[in-house]
């Protein structure tokens, strides 16, 4: 009784997992049976299977995860493609022929440029063996009839070992940065307190040591200078004051005069200016003009 609730309780916490997606590329060379793998998997026979130009992508359901298999060609001319999918693929599957040993060096070459790309590089990598019969080489063997039962090799399951391996620690990791964090939360307001208390006793110290070494002459010497100066400054305020008063008193005075026209340009122009003053003779006022005299005219001015 006590066992079959122990497994409803895991049932439903699995049932309660969200679903993980999971995206894997698979490389290898040509005619190594990336393809012929990636049928398999599926549950169908790997008969008639054609050279992959450019991918080919599988979907499958593994516990937990959604997985999807990018089949990449492994053709030389399309090798080129296969970094276009590392940045999004979680890790890598790669299918060797066992059996053809005369491109095992070109076999292995190739995954070590594969392994040392930066973005596979700590990515988990599952390296799939394909090995065939020399007939199956010679091509005197027929596939369907040597296998009648479809070829079932499911290479994510190491993977998802591999991930679940990986989940825990990082876990793990997130939870000890977290009690790290919390223990530096911690220790932060103490250390600031200590700071705090470390900068006050410096400056009672600085005082103290002041003093200590009696600089009461500078302080005199600084106190008779700021009187000095406060007395220069209430000697300009006053004299300021007084040119303020005698500058109202010029007002005053001025405002009682008739201001000349064109000393103040602020002034506004009048359109008609005044008639000029008389002139003075011997203190006398001098008749004016009627008539101006002209060159060559018998007019002259007369005295009215
Ligand atoms: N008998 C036998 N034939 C296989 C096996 N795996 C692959 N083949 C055959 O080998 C040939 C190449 O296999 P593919 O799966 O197309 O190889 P590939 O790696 O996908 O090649 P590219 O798509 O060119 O990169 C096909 O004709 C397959 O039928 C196997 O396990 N047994
Ligand atoms: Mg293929």
């Amino acid at each position: 009784m006590f066992s079959l609730m122990a497994n409803c309780c895991g049932w439903y916490k699995r049932w309660r997992e969200p679903v993980r997606k999971v995206t894997l590329v698979m490389v290898g060379l040509d005619n190594a049976g990336k393809t012929a793998t990636a049928k398999g998997i599926q549950g169908e026979h790997p008969e008639d299977v054609a050279p992959t130009v450019g991918f080919s992508k599988i979907n499958l359901r593994q516990g937990k995860f959604e997985v999807t298999i990018f089949d990449l060609g492994g053709g030389k001319r399309i090798r080129g493609i296969w970094k276009n999918y590392y940045a999004e693929s979680y890790g890598v599957i790669f299918v060797v022929d066992s059996s053809d040993e005369e491109r095992m060096e070109e076999t292995k070459e190739t995954m070590s440029e594969v392994l040392r790309h930066p973005r596979i590089s700590g990515k988990p990598i599952l390296v799939e063996q394909r090995e065939r019969e020399q007939a199956d080489l010679d091509g005197t063997n027929g596939l369907a009839e040597s296998d009648p039962e479809p070829v079932i090799v499911n290479p994510f399951q190491p993977i998802a070992s591999v991930i679940i391996e990986n989940e825990k620690k990082l876990e793990k990791e997130k939870k000890k940065q977290e009690m790290e964090k919390n223990s530096d939360g911690c220790s932060l307001p103490h250390k600031m307190e200590h700071e705090q208390i470390e900068t006050q006793s410096q400056i009672s110290d600085s005082s103290q040591k002041n003093n200590e070494f009696g600089i009461t002459d500078s302080y005199k010497e600084a106190l008779t200078q700021q009187l000095a100066n406060e007395d220069e400054l209430d000697q300009r305020s006053s004299e300021s004051d007084n040119s303020k008063k005698k500058t109202k008193k010029l007002r005053m005075k001025r405002s009682h005069r008739v201001e000349p026209v064109n000393t103040d340009d602020s002034a506004p122009k009048s359109p008609t200016p005044p008639p000029p003053p008389l002139p003075d003779f011997y203190g006398k006022p001098l008749p004016p003009l009627a008539v101006r005299q002209r060159p060559n005219s018998d007019v002259h001015d007369v005295i009215s």
